[in-house]
């Protein structure tokens, strides 16, 4: 029987546990606190993150990072994207040398534009072959709760990505395989600034057209900056890039849209901060994602203004009047 250790026990480290354990995998999930692994194998129920979500039997939770390694097949990261430089080098020495390690994260290390993937590369010390990533339009309670839904398994080497699809494909959760790690991350990460802007736009009270305009050209823009880093294009119009762009954009549950949305409404950058009580990745990945564009010469004029929104002081009016200012262009897809 294939053994899964999920580090992070937030919203999607916890439900992608049960996902695993649904599909037959064993699995321990590790938390920070001790209230929440109690709550997880007592009651069964995350009462933080997943409050009145049924957790199955078979399902452990831990506090002991030793005890959730310790002979893992699979190792699946659920860790905010900034913190996980530090997590993995707490965990580094408990790994085990032949696991694969499966970035679930959606985000770009800020200060060094690194991919999660690579951070677990310099960090571990793991060749491409044992990291993988798990990408997809999937919001944490709709999967819980056992609704359809998809995801890609992405990995250099096909056979670890087709071991983690077996590990993790269930009735309700359809797995793919992809071997492009590049476009599997930075749809997920980029797509969180985009769904910053559309939330903003939702707040500020505009509809379907602002929300549709902003998701067409924030995938060009995310397919710009993929075709720089080597990205296939393909992945860009598969799950992992617009499945997720439109599933996170569109939902009232997702951190992001919820985080602009807020903003658009009028609360302040440190208001919003304060009513946001899970990660949303986007906030620092925009200014990461900035200057991975700046470093390669792309254009991104979304990310842009969500980064300056976001980072430095700019106002909502002055990013959407700097957007909708911009020289006519042709249209092209990625251009
Ligand atoms: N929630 C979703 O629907 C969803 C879906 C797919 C991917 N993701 C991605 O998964 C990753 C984890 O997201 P999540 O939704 O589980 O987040 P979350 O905020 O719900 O949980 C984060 C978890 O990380 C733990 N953690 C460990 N070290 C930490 C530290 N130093 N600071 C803060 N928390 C720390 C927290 O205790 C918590 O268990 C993100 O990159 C996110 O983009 C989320
Ligand atoms: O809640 P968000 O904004 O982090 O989005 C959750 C997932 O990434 C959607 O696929």
């Amino acid at each position: 029987m294939t053994r899964a250790a999920v580090m992070g026990a937030g919203s999607w480290g916890t439900t992608f546990a049960k996902v695993l354990h649904d599909a037959g995998t064993e699995v321990v999930v590790c938390a920070r606190r001790p209230e929440i692994a109690e709550a997880i194998n007592e009651r069964r129920e995350n009462t933080d993150y997943l409050p009145g979500v049924d957790l199955p039997e078979g399902l452990r939770a831990t506090v002991d990072p030793a005890e959730a390694l310790t002979g893992a097949d699979i190792v699946a990261l659920a860790v905010p994207s900034q913190t996980l430089r530090d997590n993995l080098a707490a965990w580094r020495p408990l790994l085990p040398p032949d696991a694969v390690l499966v970035s679930l994260m959606k985000g770009i290390e800020l200060g060094t534009g690194r991919r999660m993937s690579e951070v677990i590369a310099e960090t571990t010390g793991a060749s491409a072959d044992r990291i993988a990533v798990v990408g997809g339009p999937n919001l944490a309670r709709e999967i819980a709760t056992a609704q359809p839904g998809a995801a890609v398994a992405a990995c250099s080497d096909e056979d670890a990505a087709r071991r983690i699809q077996a590990a993790c494909m269930t009735p309700y959760f359809r797995v793919y395989t992809n071997t492009d790690v590049v476009g599997c991350e930075l749809g997920g990460a980029v797509k969180n600034v985009i769904a910053l802007c559309v939330g903003i736009a939702f707040g500020l009270g505009f509809g379907d057209s602002t929300r549709a305009l902003l998701m067409t050209r924030g995938l060009a823009e995310i397919a710009r900056l993929g075709a720089a880093l080597g990205a296939d294009e393909h992945t860009f119009a598969g799950l992992a890039g617009l499945g997720d762009l439109v599933g996170t954009c569109s939902s009232p549950l997702s951190r992001n849209r919820t985080f602009g949305e807020n903003l658009g409404r009028g609360m302040t950058l440190e208001q919003t901060i304060a009513v946001t009580r899970q990660t949303a990745e986007g906030v620092k990945s925009s200014e990461a994602v900035l200057e991975l564009a700046r470093k390669y010469g792309v254009e991104m004029p979304i990310t842009e203004v969500v980064a300056a929104v976001m980072h430095h002081g700019m106002s909502i009016s002055e990013a959407a009047s700097l957007l909708m200012s911009r020289s006519p262009k042709p249209e092209r897809y990625g251009v």
